[in-house]
């Protein structure tokens, strides 16, 4: 038996930071939405209760290492499974982006586990195994567009932003998370303006969310990464309507209302950047 999952990668309208923890996570506001870029998981059957993974980029962990691997291992172990699975990931989301590829494939591999090995979970409970994995894991089970406070895995949905089209661009660096929040100073932080991006958000207010976009971020990963900067520069003058870094970055995107706008913006950012992408907003929940 066999079954295909997809796993979207998310983009952050909100990070903001509010302080930093006992147990060295910083705890977050983040308003995020899931776009039409996904890495795909395979997911087989197997008897023997083993987990196999392989993924078509070299240069990702296919071992222990690899978060959809731990998934399966959690999940199996958490449920007492003596089914095994052979993993195989075809990546399409840029690695170490700031798009959370990872955690995407973890919660696709939860997900597409629970009905392989016929589990019946409910979405909260994947949630719930999911972050355990890493933060980001448990906004990826729901998808859809949510507030996410806490280290990021407690998760409240809120109303899709109108439909629009994203930009991505990543220049050829990755970032270590833990790196940016290790090098953010908390003192004079400029907070996002979140309840301001929620009622914009639920107003259906396209200009009123591109005004509001805001990564507490973005200055630590702009000052380590000056193209990072260039990127954000020449997405606004080729005519996107709002920009913003994701997560701890590198990729930049920018929001475009209008399909005649798309082309001049991804032809002018190809002109120097390798890693462009033309994707919409996913506005279902239903990812699987
Ligand atoms: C910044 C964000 C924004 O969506 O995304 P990415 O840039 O990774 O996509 C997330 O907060 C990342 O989530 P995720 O990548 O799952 O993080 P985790 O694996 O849990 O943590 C990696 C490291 O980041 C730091 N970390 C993470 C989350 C948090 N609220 N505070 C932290 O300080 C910790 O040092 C932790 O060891
Ligand atoms: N399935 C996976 N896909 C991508 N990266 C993975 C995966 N599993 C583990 N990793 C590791 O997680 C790190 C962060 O990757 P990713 O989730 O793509 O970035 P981000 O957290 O910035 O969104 C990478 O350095 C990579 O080695």
């Amino acid at each position: 038996m066999r079954y295909s999952v997809k796993a979207p990668a998310k983009i952050n309208l909100t990070l903001d930071v509010l302080h930093k923890r006992a147990d060295g996570y910083h705890e977050v506001e983040m308003i995020m939405t899931t776009v039409d870029l996904a890495d795909r998981i395979d997911l087989t059957l197997t008897d023997n209760g083993k987990i196999i993974i392989d993924v078509s980029e070299g240069f990702v962990p296919s071992d222990q290492r690899n978060l959809a691997y731990q998934a399966a291992e959690l999940l199996q172990k958490r449920m007492n499974v003596q089914k095994g699975v052979s993993i195989y990931i075809t990546k399409r989301i840029p690695v170490a982006a700031g798009l959370a590829g990872g955690s995407s494939d973890a919660a696709a591999t939860l997900k597409g586990l629970n009905k392989l090995w016929k589990l019946g979970l409910s979405l909260d409970e994947l949630a719930e195994i999911g972050k355990e994995i890493g933060s980001d894991v448990a906004f990826c089970v729901y998808g859809g567009t949510a507030l996410a406070t806490g280290r990021g895995e407690v998760i409240e949905a809120i109303p899709a932003p109108p439909s629009c089209w994203v930009i991505l661009a990543k220049p050829p660096i990755g970032v270590s998370t833990a790196d940016i929040y290790k090098r953010l100073t908390l003192q004079n932080i400029e907070h996002a303006p979140t309840d301001r991006m929620i009622e914009a958000i639920r107003q259906q207010d396209f200009t009123g969310i591109c005004a509001n976009l805001h990564n507490v971020l973005e200055s630590v990963t702009l000052d380590m990464y000056p193209e990072v900067r260039h990127i954000k520069e020449q997405m606004l003058r080729f005519g996107a309507n709002g920009v913003l870094m994701s997560g701890s970055g590198p990729t930049v995107f920018g929001l475009v209302e209008h399909e005649s706008r798309l082309h001049r913006i991804y032809n002018g950012l190809r002109g120097f950047c390798q890693d462009v992408y033309a994707v919409r907003l996913i506005r279902s929940t239903d990812t699987c």
